[in-house]
């Protein structure tokens, strides 16, 4: 064990020592002697013989301030002689440079992600315990941090984060992970990341070993956390968190955070936690033996069991290079969550509770309890079986702990006695257990069975997942996108049935549909706020209404839509998961038909598309959804160069404004038709008897386009119905106005189609004139508001000249700019500035892009789904450049 620091206190080092006023040979003194020991006994002898009335015992100091201003203490935030006397302890526990006692193991981890900036990577792992995910989606949702879940128990799922470009600043591990006892290799870990950049730390979530067990930090770790409220206290009498420090320079910015935030474990609870300690070395053997007895039991019985010192636990040998024993807390799959419900809730001696290393035993389903907070959709892409079981052994006797599972496995319906053995007497059973407690332990197995035999190691996994056959599902990730739209001339107008064309976006929504294997059917749209999975046989299939063909319904079926709704808001999100949610299961239903035929899928959905900016988001969204499904059900093929054939595209477009219609009640259409087809769109809605149409426009080149969000919100029903009101109060003003913009769109329809042929820069400079016109004309309709028009001035002052235009509802929103292709890089880098100064945010995109996109190659291959979410919206296009695929234009 590496010699360590007697702490100081003060901002710099909070592990504070009351024995510092003792000369530094007695300190040593007692560092060499307690060197020479064995674990068991340096748990137990603490250094207390130093303090000013040799009590053994360290002494509460409860008081929050100290007096005099030359003292080693001030005040207890910043130091505690209490606290000091545990954290010198357990700094040589750890064999630390400097050791610190907490509120919380949680308090422990936000204290450790203080070290990380905005824009720095943590890599975590899949499988680990429910609050670190929490705190880490925090991190990334609230602090810029760029948090990846991979497989950690892998070293080389982390080394392709660990090349050049790459910003790692902390690696997070769990070993063995909570709750499927993987084994990360700690030294191979922390070996990579200190090659591929020194400043880069490992961290070690302990908490399933304790120090007694694994000391990460003689491994290469950085930093060890632990939950002090499990072993290292024992009795589940208080909450406390442990940071190790490797280094004096690590140990005094945790320091220096601690103390700023106030963090440290309070006197009392360091006391009690002091005493716990002690026995942290006797408790851990006898749990651990138990645990040895209880592995067995349940893995002669047939069950699949996470425990890392069974023979066929994959990872055993990397396991036992790096700890001294296997701990105490152990998993196992039913394949069956009611099942496992069965039997934790018939369990009498053991408690059904979160937690673990307490004397007492414990039992819970994970994904119920200490990992519900990660969601079901995440917990299955993780592969976390919904019907897995934690057991977290105590100290009882054996006997009773294996009698009491034992019932409950019975009652449950998960075990039947067999009768075919020759079973042993109960005398013989108890002289057994006196003998050989492992032998014993697998005679009481040989006397039951699973009622469908025992698994084999692959049916164990396959059945914690869940994976019955019962659900098809699709046998590769389907990568789709579709763009945003703006409408470029007529809004407003359409309304009283002016033609109004609308044209693409290269800002896009991307959906992937990947496969689940658990009965199941989820969506999981970050950016919607909707993350949600669904028992494929709990829908209502009865309500599904009968369909002619591959073509969706004309009309909503009112109960479906009901019954889905009531559905959704049982699960309680938000008003925009909502609609997204009842949008998916609507569609998802419709075109699956009947139970028979669902396929067990997630679609996960992200977008750098502003959303509710009036620029299509919904309508790219459902026709992602729409595209996926289609392809997953074989109603479309992408075949070959030839990407999506016209009648495919059409059924895509039909079933997009099924989703439409779910999302928004009384769609046009024309949002959909553009998110599929891409390009432009001319649409004329029927009004008092005129004829209605939406026609295609393809064939132009793309045009720079400059977006610019106002952020300023707007009353889209308040907008139109001002601009009614105002054509009935002043029909002299409006209909010529009307008029006026018919004939816009009809000359930019033909600009559009290259029936009215002009060179580039004309072509460019008449839409310009176009836009001016059809936005003064916006204007005297009352639809600009200020932002706007700010928008407008800005582009329009020198040295810029450009023309800027409101699209949608106005009264806010966005603003369209043409960027003709002389326009200079520095004066385009000048304006956004400008713009952003205004408080508006630009965007730079493309008008008239691709339509649908069916992406195949390069990265959509499997996990395109976590690499889409979390690739974040604004690095989309950055992932969407790795993609190849199939697009309708
Ligand atoms: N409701 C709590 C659950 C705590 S679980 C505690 C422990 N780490 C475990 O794995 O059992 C929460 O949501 O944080």
């Amino acid at each position: 064990m590496s010699s360590t620091r007697t702490s100081t206190p003060g901002e710099s080092s909070l592990a504070t020592s009351i024995f510092d006023s003792k000369s530094p040979s007695e300190v040593e003194s007692f560092d060499t002697r307690a060197e020479k020991w064995h674990f068991a006994t340096q748990v137990v002898a603490a250094d207390s013989s130093q303090n000013q009335y040799g009590a053994s015992s360290t002494p509460i100091f409860q008081t929050a301030t100290f007096k005099g201003m030359d003292g080693p203490y001030d005040y207890t935030r910043s130091g505690n002689p209490t606290r000091g006397g545990l954290e010198s302890h357990l700094a040589r526990l750890y064999g630390a440079s400097q050791a610190f006692a907490l509120s919380t193991g949680m308090t422990c981890l936000d204290v450790i992600l203080r070290l990380v900036k905005p824009g720095e990577t943590v890599l975590a792992g899949d499988d680990l315990y429910g609050g670190t995910n929490r705190l880490l989606t925090y991190a990334k949702s609230h602090g810029g941090v760029d948090v990846r879940h991979v497989d950690t128990t892998q070293v080389s799922a982390v080394l392709p984060h660990l090349g050049a470009g790459n910003k790692v600043k902390m690696v997070l591990l769990e070993s063995p992970t909570n709750p499927l006892l993987k084994i990360a290799d700690i030294q191979a870990v922390s070996d990579a990341v200190h090659a591929a950049n020194p400043e880069a730390i490992v961290v070690v979530d302990n908490t399933m070993m304790s120090p007694y067990l694994q000391r990460p930090l003689e491994l290469g770790a950085d930093l060890v956390y632990d939950s002090g409220t499990k072993y290292l206290s024992g009795h589940h009498d208080l909450m406390a968190g442990i940071i190790a420090a490797g280094t004096p320079k690590l140990a005094s910015d945790i320091a220096w955070h601690i103390n700023a935030m106030g963090s440290g474990l309070a006197p009392f609870d360091s006391f009690l936690l002091m005493r716990g300690i002690k026995t942290l070395a006797l408790r851990m053997d006898k749990q651990e033996a138990n645990t040895h007895l209880v592995a067995n039991y349940l893995d002669a019985l047939g069950f699949l069991v996470h425990y890392p010192n069974l023979k066929h636990h994959p990872m055993r040998d990397i396991h036992w290079k790096q700890a001294s024993g296997a701990g105490a807390v152990l998993s196992f799959v039913t394949g069956d969550k009611q099942l496992s419900e069965r039997i934790v809730s018939a369990a009498r001696l053991w408690g059904v509770s979160v937690s673990f290393g307490a004397v007492n035993s414990l039992i819970s389903m994970p994904c119920l309890m200490s990992h519900a907070s990660i969601s079901a959709a995440v917990r299955a892409e993780r592969g976390l079986p919904e019907n897995l079981i934690r057991l977290c052994v105590g100290i009882e006797d054996p006997r009773d702990l294996l009698d009491d599972l034992e019932r409950a496995l019975i009652i449950a319906g998960a075990i039947v006695p067999a009768v075919s053995k020759d079973l042993l007497t109960a005398d013989k059973l108890a002289a057994l257990y006196k003998a050989d407690p492992e032998k014993w332990s697998l005679a009481r197995a040989a006397g039951f069975k699973r009622p469908d035999g025992p698994d084999s190691l692959l049916q164990g996994v396959a059945k914690g997942l869940a994976i019955s056959g019962e659900n098809k599902t699709i046998d590769e990730d389907i990568v789709v996108s579709a763009p945003g739209k703006v409408i470029l001339f007529g809004e407003h107008a359409v309304v009283h049935g002016v033609t109004a064309i609308a044209t693409s976006l290269n800002l896009r929504c991307f959906g992937v549909l990947s496969a689940r294997r658990d009965g199941q059917v989820a969506i999981a749209a970050p950016d919607l706020e909707a993350d949600h999975a669904w028992n494929i046989s709990e829908l209502p299939w009865d309500l599904v209404p009968a369909r002619n063909g591959t073509a969706p319904s004309a009309e909503l079926d009112a109960a479906l839509l009901s019954a889905l709704e009531k559905i959704v808001a049982d699960a309680k999100p938000t008003k925009t998961g909502t609609s997204a949610s009842v949008a998916f299961l609507y569609v998802y239903m419709e075109m699956t038909g009947s139970r028979a035929n669902a396929l067990s899928v997630t679609l996960t959905v992200s977008a750098n598309l502003p959303i509710g900016a009036g620029l299509g988001s919904s309508a790219a969204f459902s026709a992602c959804l729409a595209s996926s499904l289609l392809i997953a059900y074989s109603h479309v093929a992408v075949a070959g160069h030839e990407g999506v054939s016209a009648p495919s595209v059409d059924l895509v477009d039909s079933w997009a404004f099924l989703a439409e219609k779910v999302l928004h009640g009384n769609p046009s259409g024309i949002d959909n038709a553009v998110a599929v087809r891409g390009g432009a769109v001319a649409f004329t809605r029927a009004v008092n008897g005129k004829e209605g149409g939406l026609d295609g426009i393809r064939g132009f080149d793309s045009i720079r386009l400059l977006l610019t969000n106002t952020k300023v919100p707007r009353d889209t029903k308040s907008l139109v119905a001002g601009v009614g009101a105002k054509k009935i109060a002043e029909p002299h003003v409006v209909n010529p106005i009307l008029d006026d913009i018919q004939a816009i769109s009809d000359e930019a329809r033909g600009l559009l189609d290259g029936s009215v042929v002009a060179e580039r820069d004309a072509f460019v400079g008449r839409l310009e004139q176009l836009m001016r016109v059809n936005h003064a004309h916006l204007r005297t309709l009352g639809v600009s508001h200020a932002s706007l028009e700010a928008v407008v001035a800005a582009t329009a002052a020198e040295p810029f000249g450009l023309t800027t235009k409101l699209t949608g509802a106005g009264g806010g929103g966005c603003a369209v700019t043409l960027i003709p292709d002389s326009f200079p890089a520095d004066k385009l880098d000048a304006l956004l500035a400008n713009l952003r100064a205004l408080g508006a945010e630009p965007h730079l995109t493309t008008l008239g892009g691709p339509g649908l996109g069916v992406h195949r190659g390069l990265d959509a291959g499997a996990g395109a789904a976590s690499k889409l979410k979390s690739a974040g919206s604004a690095n989309l296009a950055q992932w969407s450049e790795g993609l190849g695929g199939k697009w309708v234009h």
